[in-house]
């Protein structure tokens, strides 16, 4: 979960779920129970078809217009889709969890090394849940993983176990050549040349936020959630599935679908910031979200709720890639986008002012994207 409304804080160690798990409870504890109304319910299985996986070998070939059809459609009816033949090697995607598994299996104090520290957004912890929040069952490791400044500015790198430096920085530059590729398509099919995005982004300044996530086996899984219904902050999300284990859903059309991992493909969630949803979401943690999308491009393509959800055999693992703009890079309207029938809603701001004003407003109930427009809606 990339943003919430929640204050973004670490969780006091004593609050992580491994440890309940290891110490055999049966029974969820209290704070970890859904409301009766967002509990998970029995899933439903999208089949292949409905989120379409595309092979991004096509880009370069005679199938490239049909490649970028299948793109266009996939964002606009589902907000995901699976890409295979991306580039990063299975080698590399089998190491990350590997070294995760190994790093998950130290002990709690060699893990608490990189404890999270409050207000921070990366190490070892939870992220996004306040003391009266209802509980995710997750734990993660979350880094910097790609960009030198952002690496440098909240350093994390446990040096246990003894790979996981190499590993992470090889998977992370891998990452980095898709995510490029994928600027470029997502130019393409909003009608830009295929450089402008990248170059408004400020492509060789944006990092990457990897957080290696760990969902226990959960005694209760339909009390809990592994992760609570949000979109991702970022300028969209290259997310590794375990080889087999579901538990990644996406909302549509009001039903919770899941989305079927699939051995060596990435998840794409596709384009918070082409989202078109103007006032649509409630106040909370979807502003950011959709303040971000709005403010480029007001574009049609859609942002998408998704959730995780916990099963009772098995651990799951997942690594959300999280590919986010350096803190000076101006966000505002694509000219390309306005016309007088269509004109700007927002002033331009910095992804910082971005970030940090929403995490400076009280929770309850504010509109933080109403601090950026230039008229309000009511007007
Ligand atoms: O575990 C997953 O598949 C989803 C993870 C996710 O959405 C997140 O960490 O933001
Ligand atoms: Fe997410």
């Amino acid at each position: 979960m990339e943003e919430s409304s929640l204050v973004e804080k670490g969780m006091p160690m004593d609050q992580m779920v491994q440890p309940l798990v290891k110490a055999g409870i049966t029974v969820v504890p209290p704070r970890f129970i859904q409301p009766a109304e967002s509990r998970p319910g029995p899933p439903v299985e999208a089949n292949g078809s409905q989120i379409p996986v595309i092979d991004m070998s096509g880009l370069y070939d005679e199938r490239r217009n049909q490649v970028l059809a299948e793109i266009a459609h996939a964002c606009q009816e589902w907000g995901f889709f699976q890409v295979i033949n991306h580039g990063v090697s299975p080698a590399l995607m089998a190491d990350i969890l590997m070294v995760t598994k190994e790093f998950f299996a130290l002990s709690q104090k060699e893990k608490e090394v990189n404890a999270m520290k409050p207000g921070a957004t990366v190490g070892y912890g939870r992220l996004f849940e306040t003391k009266n929040s209802v509980a995710n069952w997750i734990d993660r490791l979350v880094m910097w993983t790609y960009g030198e400044k952002q690496k440098l500015a909240e350093p994390c790198m446990p040096l246990k176990p003894q790979r996981l430096g190499e590993v992470v920085d090889a998977y992370s530059n891998a990452v980095y050549q898709l995510c490029k590729r994928l600027i470029e398509t997502l130019a393409v099919m909003l009608g830009l040349e295929p450089d402008v995005l990248g170059e408004r982004l400020n492509v060789e300044g944006l990092g990457i936020r990897t957080s290696c996530n760990y969902y226990p086996p959960c005694p209760q899984p339909e009390l809990v959630l592994g992760l609570t219904p949000h979109s991702d902050s970022s300028i969209f999300t290259v997310l590794q599935q375990d080889g087999d284990v579901f538990g990644l859903e996406t909302l549509h059309n009001g039903q919770w679908f899941q989305v079927p991992p699939l051995k060596n493909a990435f998840v794409i969630n596709g384009g918070n910031q082409l989202q078109h949803l103007r006032y649509a979401l409630p106040a909370g943690f979807n502003d950011m979200t959709s303040m971000f999308a709005q403010i480029i491009s007001n574009a049609k393509y859609k942002s998408v709720m998704h959730r995780a959800r916990t099963n009772t055999h098995v651990g799951r693992y997942s690594f959300p890639n999280f590919l986010l703009p350096s803190d000076q890079t101006v966000i505002e309207p694509f000219p390309e986008f306005l016309s007088e029938a269509n004109p700007p809603l927002y002033r331009s701001l910095t992804f910082a002012e971005y970030v940090n004003g929403f995490h400076s407003m009280p929770f309850a109930g504010g509109r933080h994207i109403d601090n950026f427009l230039l008229t309000r809606p009511d007007q």
